[in-house]
């Protein structure tokens, strides 16, 4: 398999290159050069297989000859042992035909060790075999955070900084990110929000000499690893819905765009999806896209849903490069424009938007509301993000014969506050992470330039001169 970048003008790159290179040299992001199909019998095999044959499966034609099977098959067992559930994402009935995936049951209870896991052993395979030292660079409002630093903690050859944005993210999930022993891991609190983060990250991998300099990775979901490892649960979950003899639907938080971008990918593969739900909070640039036509970066305003707290949706320029006919040069002309404010999607390109997603918003009232509601139907307490996601699901339901599934997002003891105010109770964190945390705090705080993170970064890396 080989991976073109959504820009049309970087190298292309086998599996290995595109996941270790992160973003594409052109500023663009990779992605497969086809789209690889399963049958209906080859998906209807997947009925009872274990999370780890499943993932095997449904990624080994992304891989290519990137690891041997063996090997690969190794790297998805060490991934998933660590979770704390026998069925890893685990669906759980929330009303007649509705359920929730809950993705939270890896070592730092976010969706985002799903992926984080797996890349993390991907790399150490790969790092192993070219004895390369890489510095991991990623931006966080949250949870990429601290899923990425549980990959990569004390490991030989890389070190790691986590940008996060001062004062937005929750107390749980920052001490996650600042209590870590471990000297190769680096708390960074960014003066801004997560787009300036996301941003001077995109500008360090666009410094093509300080990228080689410091032998830049990122493991954010610009990484095509990342998404593809998300791919899998939508297979799970329908699978066990009755897929692929009946479609189901599926909710889907959404903030950086990965993650509903892996369920688009799930469908291209022959997966029957129903409704894809685009997810927001007040936060809405992707419900507004789809309402209006027209793509308008607004002022991140913060929310209790703060992971999703993300105006510049690194993703959907993948899914750009799709309804503009996988042409570079029309998606790198549409980066450039939002750069400067925004863009109309042309009518074919909206047409496409809209038959394939459906989109709601969630206030700050409504996700509060939802939280409440689901404590008051099911005993449940759910996180904020998930909360947003139940909303949307309620709005765009459609067909009650079909399932709709709620992607759970993360455990609510990341989020206490928001959810003790709808719910009148505390969630506790698991022990096991209580006492983590509680340790001193080591951060830094940047300023919101990227000269000065280059200099933090290379003298952390331990690189001298990088320009
Ligand atoms: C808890 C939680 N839910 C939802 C999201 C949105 O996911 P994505 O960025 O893949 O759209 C994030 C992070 O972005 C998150 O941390
Ligand atoms: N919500 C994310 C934002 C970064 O998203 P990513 O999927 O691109 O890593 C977070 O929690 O950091």
């Amino acid at each position: 398999m080989r991976y073109v970048s959504t820009r049309g003008s970087a190298p292309v790159l086998g599996f290995e290159e595109a996941m270790l290179a992160g973003l594409a040299r052109d500023g663009g992001l990779y992605v497969p050069e086809t789209w690889p199909t399963m049958s209906a019998a080859e998906i209807a095999a997947l009925a009872g297989l274990t999370y780890e044959e499943t993932a095997f499966r449904v990624m080994r034609p992304f891989v290519g000859d990137a690891f041997s099977d063996d090997e690969f098959r190794g790297i998805i067992a060490r991934a998933y042992g660590r979770f704390d559930h026998a069925a890893r994402v685990p669906l759980v009935q929330t009303g007649p035909n509705d359920w929730l995936l809950e993705l939270f049951h890896g070592p730092t209870l976010a969706f985002k060790d799903v992926a984080m896991q797996l890349i993390g052993g991907m790399f150490e395979t790969s790092l192993a075999r070219t004895g390369k030292r890489i510095t991991i660079v990623g931006a966080t409002s949250g949870d990429t955070g601290s899923a990425a630093i549980e990959a990569f903690r004390g490991k030989e050859g890389v070190e790691v900084f986590i940008l996060f944005p001062d004062g937005r993210v929750s107390d749980v999930q920052r001490r996650q990110m600042t209590t870590p022993v471990e000297a190769n891991v680096h708390a960074l609190a960014i003066a801004g929000d997560f787009d300036d983060a996301q941003a001077r990250l995109k500008d360090l991998f666009n410094d093509h000499a300080f990228r080689d300099g410091v032998g830049l990775a990122g493991v954010n979901s610009i990484n095509w690893a990342r998404v593809l490892a998300q791919v899998v649960y939508y297979f799970t979950a329908a699978v066990a819905l009755g897929a692929p003899h009946r479609p189901v639907s599926f909710t889907v938080p959404t903030g950086n765009f990965g993650d509903i971008f892996a369920g688009h990918v799930a469908r291209r593969m022959g997966l029957p999806i129903g409704r894809l739900v685009i997810a927001t909070n007040q936060n809405d640039i992707l419900h507004r896209t789809l309402e209006t036509g027209e793509h308008r970066r607004g002022s991140v305003e913060p929310s209790i849903s703060p992971s999703m707290d993300i105006q510049v949706s690194s993703n959907f320029e993948r899914l750009l490069f799709e309804l503009y006919d996988r042409e570079g040069p029309a998606v790198a002309e549409l980066m450039g424009e939002l750069g400067k404010g925004g863009f109309a999607l042309s009518q074919g390109a909206l047409g496409r938007l809209r038959a394939e997603f459906d989109s709601a918003r969630a206030s700050e009232a409504e996700t509060t509301a939802a939280i409440a509601e689901a404590y008051r139907a099911t005993g449940m307490l759910v996180c904020p993000h998930t909360a947003v996601g139940l909303h949307a699901a309620k709005v765009r339901r459609g067909d009650p014969a079909v399932p709709m599934v709620v992607l759970a997002t993360a455990h609510p003891a990341k989020f206490p506050d928001a959810v003790e105010a709808a719910t009148g109770r505390r969630p506790d964190l698991p022990e096991r992470l209580a006492e983590a945390l509680s340790g001193p705090e080591r951060v830094e705080k940047v300023a919101n330039d990227v000269a000065a993170l280059q200099a933090l970064i290379a003298r952390g890396a331990g690189v001298e001169a990088v320009r």
